[in-house]
């Protein structure tokens, strides 16, 4: 009897929800949008009312995606060093030095943290949802983390709980971090599925302060300069000043610019960028790639005389429209300004990127976000470049790098050949002296080319590679002479009637001759 009661109220049941839901799709299909949003409103209002849950959600980007939320990466961090004990389903990932594996909660998968007696929920999820900023629709993940507590808990969590995880979350990072060298692949269409403008690899480069061959008070000037930066965050922020430095390094090939770079990124744990600018198609794309950097960087344009035509060919007084002649000085002209970058010289590519494009790109409003930010460019030939590209406060730090003096040698012997003494090194130090060589010249030398090689061998390479250096510049010193004195003759300068002036530049050259 009770058996066949329950059978008619489940079936009385059955039938009233299968016509609940027939009316709701009914509803759905016929129901102006209007009133359908007002329906679900308030239905999650009345929901609400009785649910007595408060829900917080991390979205991995906010509004138009344009970087990667702060927050969400600091929960992400903090979840997988917390919570990954009690969560079933895990990612793992090669963490920091390509040693360990980082593991992740995967997607949802819910664990619970426990905070000075309050149980909280963390779910990770994603929706999918198409993006309108795309040129094609296209479906594009949007993952986030939720975190659920009950609402007798508000202030607890929203003050104190989201501090702990957010602080925790972001040392946690910044210890398991594996550095990254960004690029801005040529071949990239903006926008697209992409999350992001940049492509990345792990960056594994060996260099150090140590190991580079340059004076010792140099050296150590240019770390404190760097340490002094990073830990400066208060001061910039009390002189009003956005959180980043830029240095000028230039010199000749082969001196150990690119090899800085690297070192810096090593002391100080900081990310790559390396900024292919040519494959930059214009100053709107060069903002959204400045944007999509993260702190705790460099920025590198290397070769910038090759980039762009940054020629510093100004206008000259009172040309310009826009400008008058007591202009400041430093102040870029406006021709130059809005000159584009000519195709034949700038790497082939369509850049139509400008100084000005550029110069925001340095110390724009744009500039300042994210802070702690390094901005460095490489030059062979430093007089190319416009001086206001370079001038104190973009260019902060100038530093040039030279071919090898001693001391520099001293290091890549001690690095290659693990020498800090020998008995050539006289002779090296005598004859580095004498001639101009750089530091890869040296290295390259001092690298063993058979396994039978020893630092003996190393070093006598060294030194018959430093004696036919000093034998070619003298000859091509002489060369050099007798060409000078043939245009001083064939130009007439100098010369006049007095036939003594002619017999003098004659004895000269014969005597070089010899
Ligand atoms: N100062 C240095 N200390 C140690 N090694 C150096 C130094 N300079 C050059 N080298 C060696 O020479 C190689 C080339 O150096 P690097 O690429 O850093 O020079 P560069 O100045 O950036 O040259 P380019 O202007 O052609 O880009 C490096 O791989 C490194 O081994």
């Amino acid at each position: 009897m009770l058996s066949l009661k329950m059978t008619e109220m489940w079936t009385t049941m059955g039938s009233t929800l299968a016509s609940l839901m027939f009316i709701w799709a009914i509803i759905r299909q016929y129901c102006p949008y209007q009133l359908l949003r007002f329906f679900e409103k308030y239905s999650h209002r009345i929901m609400d009312y009785f649910y007595p849950y408060i829900r917080i959600s991390f979205h991995e980007f906010l509004g138009d995606r344009l970087k990667r939320s702060d927050a969400y990466g600091a929960v992400e961090a903090y979840l997988s060093a917390n919570t990954s004990k009690s969560a079933k389903r895990l990612k793992a990932e090669i963490g920091k030095d390509s040693t360990n594996l980082v593991l992740t909660m995967d997607e949802y998968e819910r664990v619970t943290d426990d905070y000075k007696g309050v149980k909280v929920y963390w779910v990770c999820s994603k929706v999918m949802s198409n993006s309108r900023s795309m040129p094609y629709y296209q479906e594009q993940e949007k993952r986030f983390y939720k975190l659920t507590f009950h609402k007798k808990y508000r202030d607890t969590i929203t003050g104190s709980y989201l501090d702990h995880v957010m602080k925790e979350g972001k040392e946690i990072r910044l210890r398991n971090r594996q550095r990254k060298l960004y690029t801005n692949s040529p071949g990239y269409k903006w926008p697209s599925y992409k999350q992001t403008m940049w492509s990345h690899i792990v960056f594994e480069h060996p260099a150090t302060f140590e190991t580079m061959a340059m004076e010792p008070e140099k050296k150590k000037e240019i770390i404190e300069d760097l340490v002094t930066f990073s830990k400066s965050k208060d001061f910039y922020a009390r002189i009003g000043k956005a959180w980043k430095r830029g240095y000028l390094l230039f010199g000749p090939p082969g001196t150990g610019k690119s090899t800085m770079i690297a070192a810096m990124a090593n002391l100080l744990g900081y990310d790559v960028y390396d900024l292919e600018l040519t494959a930059v198609k214009d100053n709107t794309e060069l903002r959204k790639l400045l944007i999509e950097t993260t702190s705790k960087s460099i920025i590198v344009i290397e070769d910038i005389d090759c980039s762009l035509d940054l020629t510093g060919q100004r206008k000259k007084k009172g040309e310009s429209k826009f400008f008058s002649d007591d202009e400041n000085e430093n102040k870029v002209n406006i021709d130059v300004l809005r000159k584009e970058v000519k195709e034949e010289g700038s790497g082939g590519g369509n850049s139509k990127v400008t100084l000005s494009g550029l110069l925001n790109f340095i110390d724009g409003i744009w500039s300042a976000c994210g802070g702690e930010r390094l901005i460095v460019f490489t030059t062979n030939y430093v007089e190319k470049l416009d001086p206001a590209l370079i001038r104190r406060g973009r260019m902060d730090k100038h530093i040039e790098l030279s071919y090898c003096s001693f001391n520099g040698f001293k290091v890549l012997a001690n690095n290659y050949l693990r020498v800090e003494n020998h008995v050539l090194f006289d002779s090296i130090e005598k004859l580095i002296g004498e001639v101009k060589i750089t530091p890869a010249d040296v290295a390259e030398n001092l690298m063993p080319k058979s396994p039978m090689d020893d630092a003996d061998k190393c070093l006598s390479n060294l030194i018959e590679a430093l004696e036919e250096m000093k034998q070619s510049s003298k000859i091509k010193e002489q060369d050099d002479e007798v060409e000078h004195i043939v245009a001083i003759k064939e130009n007439g300068e100098f010369v006049d009637d007095d036939a003594d002036d002619d017999k003098e530049i004659d004895q000269e050259m014969k005597q070089i001759q010899r």
